[in-house]
């Protein structure tokens, strides 16, 4: 499917992510989890790994969004071009890749990646997961059809703020004509419509619509601390 990026505009993009070791870390889970987004609302769905983008793609008719994470520090999101191309194959529409300048595993540039990307699959688009304004600027410039700021706060170059980093979501907003995802840690209703209200193209929301285990300890932290004695 090649994706016309107006349908995203003014929506809500959800991530469905189980990590290794989790119950729920299945792709059919997960395929189920996505299907389950799309009726809520969701415009787009966020997948990682090959075999989740695969059993996905098999039942969402909305624009999928898949990653490859390996390793966990570092460069970990789509880090190669086998990587990405790995995720267009099994049948992403967007392929989501670090857009940081920290080093590769193999060596290559986000822009090689890109460029190679889209010398195999011209249709395939590109979200950049940056972590700065710096990346964001720099990952528009090298042929990122979507910005998004999913590394702020996790790539060094940024404090974690409680919540999505707003400060960094204007800025790049203002400084980038691509579309704007503001994804990471948009925890709240208040929040996603806060990022929206900034000017953001899209808000991709993760762990707060599709991580039961963190959903369920906030609410069982709020239970026991409040608990009468
Ligand atoms: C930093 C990193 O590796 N982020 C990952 C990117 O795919 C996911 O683990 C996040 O869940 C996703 O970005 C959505 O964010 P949140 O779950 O905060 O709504």
């Amino acid at each position: 499917m090649s994706v016309d990026l107006a349908s995203l505009k003014g929506r809500l993009v959800v991530s469905c992510q189980a990590y290794p070791g989790e119950a729920m870390r299945d792709p059919r889970t997960m395929a189920q989890v996505a299907q389950a987004a799309v009726v809520g609302g969701a415009a787009a769905i966020r997948v990682q790994g090959i075999d989740d983008i695969r059993e996905t793609a098999k039942v969402l008719d909305v624009p999928l969004i898949g990653l490859w994470k390996d390793g966990t520090t570092g460069v970990y999101i789509t880090p190669t071009l086998r990587h990405a191309l790995a995720c267009a194959e099994a049948g992403a529409d967007i392929v989501a890749i670090d857009a940081t300048s920290r080093p590769r595993p193999d060596g290559s540039t986000f822009a090689q990646i890109v460029a190679g990307l889209k010398a195999e699959y011209p249709d395939v688009l590109v979200m950049a997961d940056c972590g700065s304004l710096e990346d964001c600027v720099r990952a528009e410039a090298e042929g990122a059809d979507i910005i998004g700021t999913t590394l702020a706060g996790y790539s060094g170059d940024r404090e974690k703020t409680v919540g999505p980093d707003l400060e960094l979501a204007r800025e790049v907003i203002a400084a980038c004509s691509r579309p704007v995802v503001v994804e990471g840690r948009v925890h709240t209703v208040e929040q996603a419509a806060a990022v929206m209200a900034l000017g953001a193209h899209s808000v991709c929301v993760g762990t707060a619509i599709t991580h039961p285990s963190t959903i369920t300890g906030w609410f069982a932290a709020a239970v026991e601390g409040s608990a009468l004695r």
